[in-house]
């Protein structure tokens, strides 16, 4: 088990079910679970609920994306100090669903270190989770592609990415964590990611699409 405990991080996506309302719904859930629990439950909502979130919840805010660049003149991007001051704490970087180059990747690490965001850097394989390593993010999150929103669970279906991706990232710099994500929904799915050698997981459709995403919840952080 990891020195501290493990954390859990919901990323909202674009689902229908995670954004406005339904935000506040799972987001509720989540500050309720993480007091009883003690657990830290991180939550990664669309853009434009960034500032709600992090004015109505004591939760830890993290974007789902930022670009590498300063302020200045750049129509249509994501500045890391405009996200900091809406109230996130952190952002994810170069998610499967939003892959960028590893110039860009470098970029939006810098920009992230510089508005004092936590940066997690999404890999889709154990290569990828050494090269994110080098760049000193607080955390490496490995999801093989073809398991996210599969229902199937990266700990069960493919054990191995984890582990490897951990020792590839601690080869590399041992300071940062590792998540696992991709298909993860239940505590068991979690006591054995962290097992594996994970400080934790990052999912996202286990709990947006559930029907009452506080049971999800319970269960998730029911075997830590
Ligand atoms: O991509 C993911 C989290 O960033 C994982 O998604 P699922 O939990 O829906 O598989």
């Amino acid at each position: 088990m990891p020195e501290e405990k493990p954390v859990i991080m919901i990323n909202f996506k674009t689902y229908n079910e995670s954004y406005g309302f339904r935000a506040h719904d799972i987001a509720e859930a989540a500050e309720t679970v993480a007091e009883e629990s003690g657990i830290e439950i991180v939550i990664c909502p669309g853009f434009m609920d960034i500032h709600p979130m992090s004015n109505h919840y004591r939760l830890p805010v993290f974007a789902q994306h930022i670009d590498g660049i300063s302020p200045g003149a750049h129509t249509g991007h994501i500045l890391a100090e405009a996200v900091r001051a809406a109230g996130a704490t952190g952002t994810l970087i170069n998610h499967s669903e939003r892959r960028l180059t590893l110039a860009d990747i470098s970029a939006a690490v810098d920009a992230a270190k510089r508005a004092n965001l936590k940066t997690v850097v999404c890999t889709n394989n154990t290569a990828t989770s050494g090269a994110a390593a080098a760049l000193s993010p607080d955390y490496v999150a490995i999801e093989p592609p073809e398991l996210i929103g599969s229902g199937i669970s990266v700990a069960t279906a493919d054990p191995e990415i984890i582990e490897n991706s951990v020792n590839a990232v601690k080869s590399v710099n041992k300071d940062v964590k590792v998540l696992a994500g991709a298909g993860i929904s239940s505590g068991s799915c979690v006591k054995r990611a962290v097992e594996l050698g994970s400080d934790g997981v990052l999912l996202a459709s286990g709990v947006v699409k559930a029907e009452d995403p506080a049971v999800v919840l319970r269960d998730l952080v029911s075997k830590i």
